[in-house]
């Protein structure tokens, strides 16, 4: 068994391929490809009856492998993200974005990817706040955000009730968004907030707090989303596609925030591809930060 030692954290553990190879994909490599790398580490230290190495020595043995494999950009970006992981810098990723276009998906794979162990919905948020709240105090939240309109009184002023309804009930889970963030900021945890709630505009964000905006291109992506999903799970896709159009008329609403705010807005074409573009542009981001800093 090969042990690998990190002397500065005083860690000790056995060597895992599984661990390196996940964090070979965090740089965009293809799973089968890490693996390979991986296996190829692992060949090359039992070889030379290495018993004992330090994470230092697989960073570089892993990035030797990448160049060789013609893979220069990802073992940049390999490097990138070791070096982020030992600066200890805490990050949080919010995704926004009407139902069904993929958020928990997205958000799901990125926490795998950046070995982020806490993901927060804010669907669980509202449905604490339904316990807590009664429906006779704050009807909003115990609706569907798309029929949040109908359990409030529209102050009038020519605005679409589906939206002011949706506004309302954004605007109250956003105190269980913020507080959620409040808690992330002081233990210094890293964190995914995913869900409709988030909302440009809303919620406080700090430094390396980064938000995104999940779409769909077009209506008949967005049901076959739904049917996806109830293939899985007790959520009808018959419910959702009842409402197509004021979901859509959601999304809109939530763009137009978003570039109002400056917020990224991502159409989630393929999986990978979105994942993919939001590493790519957290990378960056994160580069600038670190060098000003
Ligand atoms: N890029 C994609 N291509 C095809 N299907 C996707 C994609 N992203 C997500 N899905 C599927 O669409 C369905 C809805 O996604 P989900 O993550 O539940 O959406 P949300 O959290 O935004 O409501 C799921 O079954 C998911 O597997
Ligand atoms: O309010 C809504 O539009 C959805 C949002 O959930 P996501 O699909 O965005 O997670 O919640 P539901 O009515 O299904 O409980």
């Amino acid at each position: 068994m090969i042990i690998v030692t990190d002397p500065e954290r005083k860690m000790r553990l056995p060597f895992s391929r599984g661990i390196l190879t996940r964090s070979i994909t965090l740089a965009g490599v293809d799973v089968g490809v890490a693996y390979i790398i991986a296996t190829e580490v692992q060949k090359e230290l039992n070889e030379k009856g290495r018993r004992l190495v330090t994470t230092e020595e697989i960073r570089e043995l892993t990035y030797r492998k990448l160049i060789e494999h013609g893979l220069e950009e990802a073992a940049r970006r390999y490097l990138f993200w070791r070096q982020l992981r030992r600066l200890k810098v805490p990050i949080t990723i919010l995704l926004g974005g009407a139902t069904g276009v993929g958020k928990s998906t997205i958000a799901t794979e990125l926490a795998f990817r950046l070995g982020i162990r806490s993901v927060i919905g804010t669907d669980t948020i509202r449905e604490v706040m339904r316990k807590i709240i009664a429906p006779e105090l704050l009807p909003d939240i115990h609706a569907s955000s798309f029929l949040a309109w109908r359990t409030i009184h529209a102050e009038g002023g020519g605005g679409s009730p589906l939206i002011e309804g949706f506004k309302s009930q954004v605007k109250h889970v956003s105190v269980g968004v913020s507080a959620v963030l409040e808690r992330a900021y002081k233990e210094g945890s890293n964190a995914i907030i995913e869900g409709i709630h988030l909302v440009p505009g809303y919620v406080e964000l700090r430094e390396n707090s980064f938000m995104y905006v999940i779409t769909v291109g077009s209506e008949r992506d967005l049901e076959a989303r739904f049917y996806e999903r109830a293939r899985y799970s007790k959520r009808s896709a018959d419910y959702y596609l009842e409402h197509l159009e004021e979901i859509l008329e959601i999304q809109e609403f939530i763009v137009e925030r978003a570039r109002e705010h400056g917020v990224r807005v991502i159409e989630n074409v393929e999986l990978e591809k979105t994942v993919n573009a939001i590493m790519e542009d957290l990378m960056e981001r994160l580069r600038e930060r670190i060098g000003r800093g």
